[in-house]
């Protein structure tokens, strides 16, 4: 059979540029990912056995071999990596080293084509080149793989994938030394003469256990030859047979020249009497076990240093940044199942995570049984939205080993797993709450968010997750909230709190709604992200201390039964003296709001729009318009959006002046000033577009705001109100009828490039927060 000579998809193509040119720095991972592929190539056939007995009876050894083959002039080398597992078809080889079917593969590429090497070696651990980077130590590779016998295929026959580092193509062909391998995948390096140190035993070993000593749960062999001087006691010229002593059940030798077992005895001063007792070189060999510890979780925790467990973290679940936490136990399923465990908290959470839908599954919870990996797929059984993230490595004794995926789905110790994951990463959490600040620090950037989503979903564990959840207040960062309630006043019977999403603490912390609360020394929680406001309306309470949205209106500190007397009359007297303004504001302001109080909030700003215990806040409002076009202006929309307050402050010299000119308007018909009452009406106007700004919600008209602001300038400043402008203006010149002859390449949104909407976007958003802030009346 002719070798097929095919090309590389051109992804592959780009991907071996890079590795080829870019990460040279790196080129020792080639090792870790093929014995990575080969711990993989095991797995699935142990997997596969399960339900297809035919494909591995259980008798041969699983394992991976690494050999290194000197040329015999002493010039260059090779690698030999061999695995017993899986196997490739031809068909195989073709789709997976010729093609590169990973999703994210594009995004890599063109990450790491726009940057430099340092930076691009970041990228290697979060994509994993895989098979690409033997291209890193190698300038020719060869594949030989064999699948096993099965029902689909009877008659499997080993094929080769050839490739070298500059050529665009590889070629497939029928291996010309037969079914070398039994069963299973060979992979050849011809190593770069600037790579062949990797041919020395102990840079192979120092390698495998920097990187892989956790990454593969089979044995990993590496064939050691040396020489020894031994005695030549008489009779005992017999060649042994070398390498069987040590490794138990050490891997058998491809029948290939190299990589025969070799035996050359000498005899020292051969055919001379000595009087020096008889003795001979004899070279040895053996395959020797490099990962032999056993599995990191059947290991006693405290004799595993943090380094071990981040190598293993690393290797096992191919993150390549250090976990941010873990807990390692033991224990008992309650079913009677015992297990052993690591849970690991990542540094990071995938970008993806709150872009996903809540029913994804998470992969990274391994099953073993007694070390053997049974399957990451939980089923129904799947972790909550909110934990989906943690990666969890869990060793059962005692379930029988043949146990497949299917019966593991009805077997009880899968529904405690998930319980007991739960359970556990809730006490690592709070441990780390209770003993390392620092390290909580981090733990709320990266899983803030995460834990009050938690705290929604999970209402069997909502208590402990949600005093696991933080806050800014008015006072202090990163409150609990029985921090809140252990500072609580007095007679305060509520937990305080103000939402508005985007915005930041400090902006929130200036809010006309909490003036008073702040400056009488009430501490109020300051919501700004999307699912804090979801998570207190789904608390109701904390210890039995209901939430209180501060812009709604009904503000009670709690402490006004211990006003004295004095303050009541005083408090009547100001209802009294305001009585005409609040029946005059009533009146004009009734399409905006449905009510006008005396402010209990108010320091400084004369007006706030609050809204009615049933009525919409305007960060609500804010999320309704977003999803709804109609800007939930109609309907029960409308009536909830319309149900506001508006809160004067009587001790604003504004409002005090608003009173008089109101007190002054003549009340007779017949004496009746409009001058006079449309220059009130226009302030109150202003005033009242004002209090909705600086409480949040929108103006119903800017136009007609603006037109009474200009003229309450024109006024101040003494020009005539109704003087026009010059609007005359110069006209555009007549129509260009020549065509441009290149054609325009605009985007959809009439030649406006997206990057730019999006500043401007930005900028009109500054804008308003600006309005919010700093709009004094
Ligand atoms: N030793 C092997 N035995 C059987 N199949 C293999 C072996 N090595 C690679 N493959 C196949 O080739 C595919 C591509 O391998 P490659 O190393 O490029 O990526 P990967 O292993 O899928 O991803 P990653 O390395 O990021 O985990 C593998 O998914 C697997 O199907």
């Amino acid at each position: 059979e002719d070798p097929v000579k095919l090309n590389y998809q051109s992804d592959v193509a780009r991907l071996r540029k890079i590795v080829i040119n870019s990460l040279y720095s790196h080129k020792e991972i080639f090792l870790r990912e093929l014995i990575s592929n080969a711990n993989d190539a095991l797995e699935k056939l142990r997997i596969t056995a399960l339900t297809e007995k035919s494909v591995w009876d259980g008798t041969d050894p699983l394992n991976i071999t690494i050999k290194a083959v000197k040329n015999e002039d002493g010039t260059n080398g090779r690698l030999v990596i061999t695995d017993s597992g899986i196997g490739m078809s031809p068909q195989e080889l073709s789709a997976n080293l010729g093609t590169l079917a990973k999703s994210g593969t594009s995004d890599f590429l063109s990450m790491a084509e726009g940057q430099d090497g340092v930076a691009t070696g970041n990228l290697i651990g979060a994509f994993g080149l895989g098979f690409y980077s033997s291209f890193l130590v190698a300038d020719r590779v060869q594949v030989a793989s064999i699948p096993p016998k099965s029902a689909r295929n009877p008659d499997p026959v080993q094929h080769v994938f050839r490739s070298s580092a500059d050529e665009s193509s590889y070629e497939i062909f029928e291996d010309p030394r037969g079914n070398t391998l039994g069963r299973g995948t060979e992979v050849t390096l011809y190593l770069k003469p600037d790579s062949l140190e990797y041919l020395e035993t102990d840079a192979i070993s120092g390698l495998v256990n920097k990187h892989s000593s956790f990454s593969s749960s089979f044995p990993i062999y590496l064939f050691e030859r040396w020489t020894e001087e031994v005695a030549d006691e008489e009779g005992s010229n017999t060649p042994e047979v070398p390498g069987s002593s040590k490794a138990v059940d050490a891997p058998s030798t491809p029948d290939d020249d190299d990589e025969a077992i070799i035996e050359v005895a000498s005899k020292n001063d051969e055919g001379k009497e000595s009087l020096l007792p008889k003795v001979k070189n004899v070279t040895k060999e053996e395959w020797s076990r490099l990962n032999a510890q056993p599995p990191l979780w059947t290991r006693d925790h405290k004799n595993i240093s943090d380094e071990e467990y981040h190598l293993f973290y690393q290797a096992f679940f191919k993150d390549f940044s250090n976990p941010l936490a873990w807990h390692h136990f033991s224990g008992d399923s309650g079913s009677g199942v015992a297990f052993k465990a690591i849970i690991f908290l990542p540094s990071r959470l995938d970008g993806k995570f709150w872009q996903t839908l809540p029913d994804q599954k998470p992969k990274d919870i391994k099953l073993m049984v007694k070390r053997v990996f049974i399957t990451s797929d939980l089923g129904d059984d799947s972790l909550p939205k909110w934990a989906s993230w943690v990666k969890v490595v869990v060793d059962a004794e005692d379930l029988p080993l043949n146990v497949s995926r299917e019966t593991l789905q009805s077997n009880r110790f899968l529904k405690q797993m998930k319980q007991m994951i739960i359970k556990r990463m809730i006490q690592l959490f709070t441990k780390i709450s209770e003993e390392d600040p620092e390290k909580f620090e981090k733990v709320q950037e990266v899983y803030g968010s995460v834990l009050k989503l938690g705290a929604v979903e999970d209402s069997k564990n909502q208590a402990k997750l949600a005093s696991l959840t933080r806050f800014s207040t008015n006072q202090r960062n990163k409150t609990s909230l029985d921090q809140y309630v252990e500072n609580k006043k007095q007679g305060q019977k509520q937990i305080f709190y103000l939402a508005e999403i985007g915005k930041t603490p400090e902006v929130l912390s200036q809010s006309v709604f909490i003036e008073k609360l702040h400056a009488r020394g009430y501490e109020v929680l300051l919501l700004t992200d999307p699912i804090d406001e979801i998570l207190v309306s789904n608390l109701r309470q904390w210890k039995g201390i209901p939430f209180q949205d501060v812009a709604k209106a009904g503000l009670q500190f709690g402490d006004e039964g211990l006003d004295p007397e004095e303050e009541k009359e005083q408090q009547k007297d100001l209802d009294e003296k305001f009585k005409p303004l609040l029946d005059w504001l009533k009146a004009k302001a009734k399409d905006i709001v449905r009510n006008v109080v005396l402010s209990n909030r108010l320091v400084k700003s004369p007006c706030a729009i609050v809204a009615n215990i049933d009525g919409y806040t305007a960060n609500v409002q804010k999320i309704l318009s977003a999803s709804n076009s109609k800007g939930g202006r109609e309907g029960l929309m409308g009536e909830l959006a319309n149900a506001k307050t508006l809160e004067i402050n009587p001790r604003s010299p504004l409002i005090v002046g608003l009173l008089r000119r109101v007190e002054d308007l003549p009340t007779q018909e017949d004496e009746k000033d409009l001058e006079a009452e449309e220059e009130v009406h226009e302030i109150a106007s202003i005033l009242i577009d004002g209090a909705l700004v600086r409480s949040g919600f929108e103006v119903p008209d800017s136009h007609r705001f603006f037109s009474r602001v200009d003229r309450v300038l024109r006024r101040s400043l003494g020009v005539s109100e109704t003087a026009p402008t010059d609007e005359s203006v110069k006209p555009a010149p007549p129509v260009d009828p020549s065509v441009p002859d290149t054609p325009v390449t605009g985007t959809d949104d009439g030649g406006i490039p997206d990057s730019v909407w999006d500043k401007m976007s930005l900028q009109i958003e500054e804008m308003e927060e600006d309005a919010v802030s700093h709009d004094e009346l």
